[in-house]
């Protein structure tokens, strides 16, 4: 027999009979786990045509074959990012908040650095071999022993009020040198190979240090591609109908009703749920709202007038038809926003062609919008390429809407960005 057909004959025969004898039969959970890495095996096989693993949106609550893939990385990712916001919020009710100014004039606190090293750390544990490119390092913490050690009291002290829970991303990190590590394993150069994670441990720190929104951002890139997305949003409602209006930029101090985790997987739909201090609470099936008429539309947009051209951006709404305000906010809770429903589109319209977007400023995001019924590309409609390094450097610009909307906004994108050629 040729090799071309032994390999025919496993693809197409084999590991569809096994999976459904998988999905028929109760399994001990060795076998099981057999399953999990046959699924995963499938996705190298069929990278184009996932019929038997892409589900609708909210597909979530049903257990079956297709669930378990990727279910532990899900967990880790939820664990570690709810930990880290215990931590962010700890900086954030403190005193000092540690800033620096990086050399691109942007900010970093201690917040960013804790989060960074615990949630490595918690990867590490659970998957020594996979790779992470994260925003921070720790040479700010090496050459100054008094931040350093101020960081160091505060990742000792977030710690998950359940031990299982605590276990299962590898307990505290064991010393102050075991931290600095940890952060610099954030050096992966990104690729198209591989599993690789992108992680933002405070983005829209300028929204942290004023009280406004911010997210803890994790995803799980397999080759090149967002699979899983974890975001925690400390200031956004739990309450995925609450109504979307200005004031959620501004003053959206952690308070009663606040605290979300977004997730998604892949093919399974995308979930929020309330963030805590210990186990995972139960998580809601989300999806981005049908509207059919635009002028209902609600669209997000940074804060920073300098990250995105609210000028192009208005144009583009009223455009569009969409008479509302749009909706201010800073970081990837936009996306968790427009998943949930409570705004409709993203736009991120670029002031500069030079400035390259970091794969972690949207990984997650992605990922949470696409599993909610929406599509993320470039300002000209090009996909997001996440697999070339740590940055998005093969596109320019950033909109994400309902799949049934995108066409629509993205006609008008383009007009206004050509007439500016
Ligand atoms: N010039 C320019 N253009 C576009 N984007 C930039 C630019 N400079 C910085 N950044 C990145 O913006 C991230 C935060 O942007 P957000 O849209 O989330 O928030 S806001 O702009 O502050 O409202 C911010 O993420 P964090 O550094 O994690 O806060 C930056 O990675
Ligand atoms: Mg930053
Ligand atoms: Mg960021
Ligand atoms: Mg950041």
């Amino acid at each position: 027999m040729s090799p071309h057909v032994t390999s025919s004959s496993f693809k197409y025969f084999l590991i569809p009979l096994l999976i459904l004898a998988a999905s028929l039969f109760p399994l001990p959970t060795f076998v099981s786990r057999s399953a999990t890495r046959l699924f995963q095996l499938t996705q190298h096989f069929y990278p184009s045509s996932p019929t038997i693993l892409h589900r609708s949106p909210n597909f979530s609550t049903n257990r079956s074959i297709a669930t378990m893939a990727y279910d532990k990385e899900l967990e880790v990712a939820l664990l570690a990012v709810q930990r880290a916001t215990l931590l962010t919020k700890s900086v954030f009710s403190s005193h000092s908040k540690g800033t620096l100014t990086k050399s691109d004039a942007s900010p970093v606190t201690i917040g960013d650095f804790g989060a960074q090293a615990l949630i490595i750390s918690s990867i590490k544990h659970a998957f020594p071999e996979d790779e992470v490119v994260g925003e921070e390092d720790a040479d700010d913490l090496r050459k100054d022993s008094s931040l350093r050690e101020l960081v160091w009291e505060l990742v000792q002290a977030a710690k998950l009020e359940d031990s299982a829970a605590e276990d299962k991303i590898g307990g505290p990190i064991a010393s102050s040198d075991a931290m600095l590590d940890a952060l610099d394993k954030g050096n992966s150069a990104g690729g198209r190979k591989g599993r690789i994670w992108a992680l933002d441990p405070i983005d829209g720190t300028k929204g942290f240090l004023r009280g406004g929104q911010y997210a803890v951002c994790l995803a799980l890139m397999v080759d090149g591609v967002p699979t899983v997305g974890v975001l925690g949003c400390p200031n956004l409602p739990v309450d995925d109908k609450a109504p979307l209006d200005a004031s959620i930029g501004a003053d959206a101090d952690s308070g009663e009703g606040k605290g979300v985790l977004f997730s998604a997987v892949k093919g399974q739909g995308a979930a929020s749920r309330p963030l805590g201090k210990g186990a995972l609470q139960t998580s809601n099936p989300i999806s981005m709202k049908s509207i059919t008429n635009m002028s209902d539309a609600t669209f997000c947009e940074s804060v920073e007038s300098g990250h995105s051209n609210h000028g192009d951006q208005a144009n583009i709404a009223s455009k569009l038809g969409i008479t509302k305000p749009s909706v201010r906010m800073d970081s990837q809770a936009k996306y968790a926003s427009i998943a949930r429903g409570a705004g409709d589109v993203y736009l991120r319209l670029p002031f500069a062609k030079k400035y390259e977007e970091k794969i972690w400023d949207h990984a997650a995001g992605v990922v949470i919008v696409q599993e909610a019924g929406g599509e993320v590309t470039d300002a000209w409609g090009k996909p997001l390429d996440f697999g070339i390094g740590r940055t998005l450097k093969e596109n320019n610009g950033i909109v994400g809407a309902p799949k049934a909307l995108l066409p629509r906004v993205l006609e008008v994108v383009k007009e206004v960005l050509s007439a500016k050629e």
